[in-house]
């Protein structure tokens, strides 16, 4: 049996007691790859964030990797990419700095880097194809490869959880790609993925299920829905329920 890496049951946030979430219950089980999708405002990105214990629930629950978040400690085992955060800041940081931030959960702020810190954050760079920018500061490279310089982060502390909030958001096709080659990577690594996503792209064939998120609910919750308008398509199967695709872009804007 699979283990399961994310549990929500029951989960219900809301802020200044106006609900966002009503009763969502989930589950991301080891080597998933899951899409939260849904219109804007649906409550996407609040659903990460209870599960990374970062806005509270009023009612029902969070476990990662079975164990209840209050209780929860190994924090070096997730790697969390929050949406649109400026990698730069004005910050003169190269690229490798950044990424090496990611192993500092891992070793311990006061020990200085080893071996395996460097080989991890190599393994990083090149992941994200970064490799040939690693010493350029942060602020000179497009906001595509500053989105792929956090994933390469990330992925730096060598976690076995992925949480990313919109990673492919106003991001290049190159770096898109490059993208879904990392996750690609990282899957066959072991590694488990619970991501939000407005459009799909090049990440669509490494998804394996998807969570379609409506108005604080989970109005669907299986395999990933084609865009409205793909329906002609000769490999569209037709397993998704039609309330979510019509109107039009409902998931997709
Ligand atoms: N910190 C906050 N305080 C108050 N309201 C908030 C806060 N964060 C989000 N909201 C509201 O909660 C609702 C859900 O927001 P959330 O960011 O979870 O949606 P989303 O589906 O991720 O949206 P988007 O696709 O635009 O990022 C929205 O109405 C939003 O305005």
């Amino acid at each position: 049996m699979t283990s399961p890496v994310i549990t929500v049951e029951h989960g219900v946030v809301g802020y200044d007691g106006r609900p966002v979430l009503r009763n969502i219950s989930l589950t991301v089980t080891a080597g998933e790859v899951v899409a939260v999708l849904g219109a804007n405002g649906s409550g996407k990105s609040t659903l990460i964030r209870a599960v990374l214990g970062l806005v509270p629930l009023s009612a029902g629950s969070v476990a990662l990797f079975d164990r209840p978040l209050r209780r929860f400690r190994q924090w070096a085992r997730i790697g969390y990419v929050p949406q649109r955060l400026g990698a730069g800041g004005g910050v003169p940081a190269t690229v490798r700095e950044v990424v090496a931030s990611g192993r500092l959960a891992r070793r311990g702020v006061l020990r200085p880097p080893g071996r395996a810190d460097r080989v991890a954050v190599d393994a990083a760079l090149l992941a994200v194809g970064l490799a040939d920018r690693a010493g350029d500061p942060v602020s000179t490279l497009s906001g595509g490869q500053q989105q792929r310089t956090l994933i390469a982060r990330a992925l730096a502390g060598e976690p076995e959880l992925l949480v990313l909030d919109e990673p492919t958001a106003g991001v290049d096709a190159a770096s898109q790609e490059a993208f879904a080659g990392a996750l690609r990577d990282f899957v066959g690594d072991g590694g488990t993925v619970l991501l939000v996503a407005h459009e799909l792209g090049p990440l669509r064939p490494v998804i394996s299920r998807a969570v379609v998120v409506h108005e604080g609910g989970i109005i669907h919750d299986g395999a990933v829905p084609d865009p409205a308008g793909h329906h002609a398509e000769p490999d569209h199967d037709h397993v998704h329920p039609h309330c979510y695709d019509e109107p039009a872009g409902l998931w997709s804007n």
